[in-house]
């Protein structure tokens, strides 16, 4: 079960919980069965789901409360503590010092994302005043890593005998000695022997084990097989821009006793985020919406956001916005939205990839959470919003900030159409300059 479904279940379960008038022990219990179904079937193990439960019914159990909103809430505090408790493993990771070498070393299975992940950690630190370098323990990685990113933002890298690239890049005062294992085994047992020598010779500081979101069952074992090779000490989840959605870390995290500390979310070298425990159950839970009710009066008639989605999809099919816009009335002599097309286009089309991260759901819920922030005058800022995006990342967060924002114009637009008797009845100047200024035309 990838996350978005795991997501709905849990926020189902507990929806479900919500609705009931009176919270019994069978409420209770169907909640709780309901939560472990989705988790056991999203690959956590089965005893980190079974202590959860035991948990949640020893805190619930210890408040014994006779008002069933207290209930409600005090049984999703401790459903999100139980979570937030196996993703913090209690023990950070070895915390490298700028301006003293540490050596990083990164393991896990071929094609996981390590050598992204490398030059990815080497990047983040070099924004923030390191000196970081790579080496590569293996022949083929030379030419990968002189491909990457790495050689555009000037990070040096070695890529012969890993023990070699340690000793120079300490002699030349890096601070940040990053080291990838692991060629192209076609056995295990020697991707591990490997690891285990490099790390022998190198001595890292810290060995960060590199988990491909999508692992599915495998993850315990495989993590867990890691851990017991070479002592593992942190955890980077990759690969969290796609379809499965990480619930392996949880697995990770249980089977290493070590942290989750960065998340990969695209192919490019800045897409890597610090991971954050509790936005990330957060989002697996959904709390938010079990409180946030709004009147669904704010939506009945108004354009909503799907249709919005349809209409850019209809758009992105024709060949050009230009052949749109001549379905308007003629253009107007102050604005010819032709010359900036492509950027109109890029920007559609960037809508069109966040609309397609959402459930249709999750296409109403953003609304809602939307209107409610708006309503109370609150002032959202990107972290504290995070969870409510596809995921946590800034750029995301900036997109569908966007998106909201172009929604909330088109509306506007649309509901003054409406008073003045139609499309029709703009004036053409104005038109054009209202989808200007929607399109985000410069000067429009
Ligand atoms: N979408 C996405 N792709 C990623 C991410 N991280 C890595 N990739 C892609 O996954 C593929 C494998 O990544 P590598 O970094 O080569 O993986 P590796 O573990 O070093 O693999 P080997 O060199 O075969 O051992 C590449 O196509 C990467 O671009 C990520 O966070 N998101």
């Amino acid at each position: 079960m990838v996350l978005a479904q795991l997501d709905g279940s849990i926020s189902r379960a507990i929806q479900q919980m919500s609705n009931a008038t009176i919270i019994d022990d069978n409420v209770l219990n169907e909640c709780l069965n309901e939560i472990t179904r989705a988790l056991l079937q999203s690959d956590v193990q089965l005893k980190l789901v079974s202590d959860m439960q035991t948990n949640i019914k020893r805190i619930v159990s210890l408040h014994d409360l006779t008002g069933g909103h207290n209930k409600r809430r005090i049984i999703q505090q401790a459903i999100f503590t139980e979570l937030c408790q196996i993703l913090d493993p209690r023990k950070s990771s070895f915390t490298p010092k700028k301006g003293k070498a540490s050596v990083i070393m990164f393991v896990g299975l071929q094609g996981s994302g390590k050598t992204t992940a490398c030059t990815k950690y080497a990047y983040y630190h070099l924004k923030k005043g390191w000196k970081p370098a790579l080496v590569s323990s293996r022949a083929g990685a030379f030419d990968q890593l002189k491909q990457n990113d790495a050689t555009r933002v000037k990070i040096p890298f070695y890529g012969r005998i890993a023990v070699e690239g340690v000793k120079r890049f300490k002699k030349e005062n890096y601070d940040l000695i990053i080291v990838d294992t692991g060629g192209h085994h076609k056995q295990e047992a020697s991707l591990f022997e490997e690891m285990h020598q490099v790390a022998e010779a190198t001595r890292p500081d810290l060995v960060i084990f590199v988990m491909d979101s999508s692992i599915g069952q495998a993850a315990f074992d495989q993590a867990q097989a890691f851990k017991q090779s070479v002592s593992v000490g942190a955890v980077i989840i990759t690969k969290m821009d796609g379809h499965a959605k990480g619930v392996g870390a949880l697995s990770a995290v249980a089977a290493t006793k070590s942290p989750v500390i960065f998340i990969g979310t695209g192919e490019h070298i800045d897409e890597f985020e610090v991971f954050d425990v509790k936005p990330f159950v957060s989002r697996l839970l959904d709390i938010l919406m079990s409180f946030v009710q709004l009147p669904q009066k704010l939506f009945e008639g108004n354009l909503t956001l799907r249709m919005m989605y349809e209409k850019f999809q209809k758009i992105l099919k024709r060949d050009s916005i230009g052949q749109v816009l001549s379905m308007l009335p003629p253009k107007s002599a102050e604005l010819t939205l032709n010359d900036h097309e492509k950027e109109i286009q890029a920007k559609f089309k960037s809508y069109v990839t966040v609309m397609d991260s959402m459930t249709d759901e999750g296409k109403q819920k953003m609304l809602y959470i939307w209107f409610y922030f708006l309503n109370s005058a609150r002032e959202i800022t990107i972290e504290s919003n995070s969870f409510f995006f596809p995921r946590a990342s800034g750029r995301r967060v900036r997109e569908v900030m966007g998106m909201l924002e172009l929604y909330k114009d088109i509306a506007k637009v649309r509901s003054k159409l409406g008073e003045m008797g139609g499309i029709g009845a703009l004036p053409r100047s104005m038109m054009m300059k209202q989808i200007g200024r929607i399109c985000g035309v410069p000067g429009a």
